[in-house]
């Protein structure tokens, strides 16, 4: 509005100064009026400056509240599904992916579409309103044209919607991604794709941007008549003023105010705030529908993050009970599955790749349910137990465990989730809760065998574990198994008392494993243990070991009962004692 008025006061300035000169200066009444203008002007030039200034700082905080609220929607519904379907299946977890990657994105553009818009409109309709004082038809039918004008223009945006093009350009963020992963980057370079991936990325870029050019010329028709429309408008108009100025009914101020009125009823027709609305707006029923899906797949309210409630004392055992079980759209792993783990004993789980294993504990951590059948807890189905509890009771450590790029105190800290929290960060931090923290986390390293490590780190606990950080150090595979493995001990600490390895020191040397897992089991004796691993060697010491084969228990018993049984685990465990000189 204010350039609008600006635009008007320009023109009674410029109508104005032709009388002042002819009434002989300032001092004449034309002459105060002149100055009042240009004073006037002054002051709008500045009060346009400011609110430019204040619309931006109001615009950033709007942008900021906006992201805050809805990449927090996000996180909450992620988070509270208490189990793994939103990541397992595809539709699901592309919905998830893709509402948090829009909802992430520079933030706000729904908020600043709006801004745009309403500033675009109030500005159209100050400029209308300046033209319509001069000549209110030319206003009116400069306003429809100006409107049809946008309306054609929009649809030829929405024609170039990010999601009719979007599927050509996923695979080329996807090869981007690869691209600049740390954690791909050797395999990349050993298998000289980089030469391919460059190529590969430019021809689905092209391919897209080719997709977006035919878009475009779909409507070229409807933009050429539009153009006609403008052109042939103004040129009346303008061929009307200029008769009408020669012929003098219409005064220099009067066309001063036509022109500048007009030039500013352009951004009637301008699209950047729908652009940006269109833009934005789709993370809004994004993040809605990842709310509805997740709150279908989240049974019961999943666990709040700030919850800490005490673990389950399991006195007994732990039971499954015919279980079956199948991830979606494939064949079953488990049927009719019956196993009994005795509460403070070991259990070691072998069989080949694909049998189940890791199935096994994602049902006994709650993170799948059974088809059919039960899992209880000294007679109390899983699913029944308060699930923060149950989740406390167990300190698992999974084969793809997070390498988390943070300081090593979160990422041994994070077994003992409460001690993490209660120490705080920065000025928040207790000395006394940080003192414990720490001490939880150190004696974690020392059973976990990673206090050494930890010793010879540039900050000990404070090093943050990424090179892409500041003084940051990356660790080798099987430092991060000590760290995972400390992790899991941190749990223990806090008064976890299933303790679930599933293949976390594969990357260990046979002998570093074997004496890991000695100690392991010495300082677990008291805990129920259950040890998954490929390598015989290790599980032996188990005080029981079942073997799995396509969802089934075939072998069931200790390591010298297998061994004189005579089975398959007697055949792999002397396959492998030949070739690791291991005395059977
Ligand atoms: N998220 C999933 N969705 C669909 N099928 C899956 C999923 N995870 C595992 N499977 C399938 O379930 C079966 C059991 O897998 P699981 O990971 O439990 O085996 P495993 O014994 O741990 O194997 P490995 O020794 O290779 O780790 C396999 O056939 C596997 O392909």
């Amino acid at each position: 509005m204010l350039p609008a008025i600006f635009g008007g006061l320009v023109g009674l300035i410029a109508g104005i100064l032709p009388e002042t000169i002819r009434d002989g200066g300032l001092d004449t009444e034309s002459g105060k009026r002149l100055v009042a203008l240009l004073v006037a002007a002054v002051i709008l030039l500045l009060a346009q400056e400011l609110a430019g200034s204040a619309y931006e700082v109001a615009k950033w905080a709007f942008y900021r509240r906006y992201e805050h609220y809805l990449l927090g929607r996000v996180i909450d519904a992620t988070l509270s599904t208490r189990r793994l379907e939103l990541f397992e299946d595809p539709q699901l977890s592309r919905l998830a992916d893709r509402a948090v990657r829009l909802a992430g994105l520079d933030p706000g553009d729904l908020v600043d579409g709006w801004c745009t818009r309403w500033s675009h409109l109030f500005q159209g309709a100050a400029a209308a309103a300046l033209v319509a004082t001069v000549w209110p038809v030319a206003a009116g039918v400069l306003v429809v044209v100006w409107f049809v004008a946008g309306a054609v223009m929009l649809t030829a945006l929405r024609r170039l919607d990010i999601d009719s093009w979007s599927s050509g350009l996923r695979e080329a963020e996807y090869l981007a991604r690869i691209a600049e992963k740390p954690a791909w980057a050797k395999e990349v370079r050993v298998f000289g794709l980089t030469g391919w991936l460059a190529e590969r990325f430019g021809l689905r870029w092209t391919r897209a941007l080719d997709q977006l050019a035919r878009a475009r010329g779909a409507g070229r028709w409807r933009t050429v008549t539009v153009l006609l429309a403008l052109l042939c408008s103004h040129g009346v108009i303008a061929a009307v003023m200029v008769a009408d100025g020669l012929a003098g009914s219409l005064s220099a101020t009067q066309i001063t105010v036509l022109l500048l009125g007009m030039s500013g009823m352009t951004v009637l027709a301008d699209q950047t705030g729908a652009e940006l609305i269109e833009y934005g707006s789709p993370r809004v029923p994004l993040v809605l529908d990842l709310e509805k899906e997740a709150a279908q797949v989240a049974t019961g309210a999943g666990p709040k993050p700030l919850r800490s409630p005490r673990p389950v004392r399991i006195s007994r055992e732990i039971r499954f009970s015919d279980v079956d079980f199948a991830y979606p759209n494939a064949r079953p792993v488990f049927r009719r599955l019956n196993l009994a783990i005795e509460a403070g004993t070991s259990l070691g789980v072998v069989g080949l790749n694909g049998a189940g294993k890791t199935t096994l504990t994602k049902l006994l951590c709650g993170l799948e349910v059974p088809a059919a059948g039960t899992i209880t807890v000294d007679g109390v189905p899983v699913q029944e137990l308060d699930i923060g509890a149950w989740r406390r009771t167990i300190a698992a450590i999974f084969q793809d465990f997070v390498h988390y790029e943070l300081p090593v105190r979160d990422n041994i800290g994070f077994g003992a989730v409460e001690a993490l929290r209660a120490a705080g960060e920065g000025a928040e931090a207790s000395r006394t809760a940080r003192d414990r923290l720490d001490a939880v986390v150190r004696t974690a390293a020392e059973r976990a065998g990673a206090h050494n490590l930890i010793a010879g780190l540039p900050d000990g606990l404070d090093t943050t574990l990424s090179r892409r950080f500041p003084g940051g150090v990356d660790l080798s595979g099987g430092q991060w198994q000590r760290i995972a493995l400390a992790r899991a001990m941190a749990a223990v600490e806090n008064g976890a008392g299933l303790l679930i390895l599933d293949e976390p020191t594969a990357q260990l040397d046979v002998r570093a494993e074997a004496d890991l897992y000695d100690r392991f089991l010495d300082l677990t004796r008291d805990l129920t243990t259950i040890i998954i691993s490929h390598r015989f060697s290790t599980v032996r010491h188990a005080d029981r070991i079942v073997v799995l084969d396509q969802g089934r228990i075939v072998e069931d018993g200790g390591h010298d009962e297998l061994v004189a049984a005579g089975g398959e685990y007697a055949r792999l465990f002397s396959l492998q004692a030949a070739s690791y000189g291991i005395a059977t």
